[in-house]
């Protein structure tokens, strides 16, 4: 199969990369933002004209962390669902009959009971910090539903939970907690700092997957037979869950963090910043039920980042 990978220097675009490479099955095509804008229709229809590709992983968004996501709603929206309508209609209109497009778990109302299952979707009211996001996410699915429905293709979609590993942005404001928790106690630790900031109370809990598993998570859903996927996905034909089914107060990973990097002083916590969601965990027995389950514990996930951390130059994570 020609396999587009949109976003695929990205953390989950770059892992999904790495495995269909290992596989070696597949012809892959790629672009970056700058030689192709997927929030350009006219470039997207001529890019899939041209290429004609026979299925396309959407790993590109506009993506960032809580404060990012408060600081640029507009983009966060805008960005977001041009590059879904475009890819996704376009990709319909070349003759794409597979497609897996990732979403994210603050899709789910911030009250949802807990663990969050799928047919939570739309039962309640969201997260401000992340609305527009969100709804740019709940667009993705129903545009994927709806071309399934009424075109008859097989457009899927996977809902992560919070991610994160080697590539990740290590951006001190607005990336996400993981990697601006390393970033800060690695300096701290190195600097012989005797007090660390954490944003909030400590008290949210996240759950948090390797973007390794997430891309192993994001091919096995891709691989389902039809059948199997729409069995699942009934009545809709809409999304999966993909997480570990387990979470940690960020308190509890900021302690980790520590451990990792080496860091012995104090914690305090910045109650001005906010907490967002208290708590965010996914139900993932539809995954579990078909055969997949994560395996990269935290620590040892959190311990590879950090030597992936480690080796990068300064430059190279400043132009992330
Ligand atoms: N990180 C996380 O914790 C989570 C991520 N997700 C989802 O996973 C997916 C991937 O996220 P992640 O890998 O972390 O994000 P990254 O920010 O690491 O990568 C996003 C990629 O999207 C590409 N991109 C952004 N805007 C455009 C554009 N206008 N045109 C073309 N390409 C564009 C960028 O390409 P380039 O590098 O060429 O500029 C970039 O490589 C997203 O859909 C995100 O919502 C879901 C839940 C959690
Ligand atoms: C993946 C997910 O990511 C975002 O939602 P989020 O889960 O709230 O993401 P976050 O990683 O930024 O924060 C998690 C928690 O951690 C606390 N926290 C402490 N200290 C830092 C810190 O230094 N940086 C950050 N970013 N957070 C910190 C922070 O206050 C919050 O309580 C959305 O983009 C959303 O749309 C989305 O999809």
């Amino acid at each position: 199969m020609k396999i587009y990978v949109a976003g695929h220097r990205g953390m989950v675009g770059g892992a999904i990369l790495r495995r269909l490479e290992a596989r070696g099955t597949d012809t892959l095509v790629t672009r970056t933002s700058a030689e192709l804008d997927l929030t350009d229709q006219a470039a997207v229809r001529a890019f899939f004209r041209e290429e004609r590709p026979d299925a396309v992983i959407l790993a590109a968004a506009r993506v960032g962390g809580i404060q990012a996501n408060n600081t640029y709603p507009a983009q966060f929206i805008h960005e977001n669902l041009m590059i879904e309508c475009n890819v996704i209609h376009e990709a319909y209109a070349s003759g794409v009959t597979r497609l897996l497009q990732l979403g994210s778990s603050c899709i789910y109302p911030k009250e949802a009971p807990q663990p969050m299952a799928e047919d939570a979707l739309l039962t309640g009211t969201l997260e401000p910090t992340n609305e527009p996001y969100a709804i740019a996410k709940i667009a993705g699915i129903k545009l994927c539903e709806s071309y399934n429905r009424q075109y008859g293709v097989d457009y899927r979609s996977v809902m992560p939970t919070n991610l994160y590993g080697p590539g990740d942005n290590f951006h001190p404001e607005n990336s996400h907690v993981l990697p601006a928790l390393i970033r800060r106690f690695h300096e701290a630790a190195r600097e012989g700092r005797e007090e660390v900031v954490i944003w909030g109370t400590g008290t949210p809990r996240r759950e948090f997957l390797h973007v390794d598993d997430m891309a192993e998570a994001s091919l096995f859903v891709m691989d389902l037979d039809q059948a199997t996927y729409a069995r699942e996905t009934r009545p809709m034909l809409s999304h999966i869950n993909v997480g570990t089914g387990s979470d940690v107060t960020i308190r509890e990973l900021a302690e980790t963090v520590a451990r990792v990097t080496g860091y012995e002083g104090r914690l305090s916590f910045d109650t001005t910043k906010p907490d967002g969601t208290m708590r965010k965990l996914m139900d993932v027995s539809r995954l579990a039920r078909l055969g997949w389950t994560a395996s990269i514990g935290l620590e040892e996930g959190i311990r590879g980042t950090y030597d992936w951390f480690l080796e990068q130059d300064a430059e190279s994570l400043r132009a992330k």
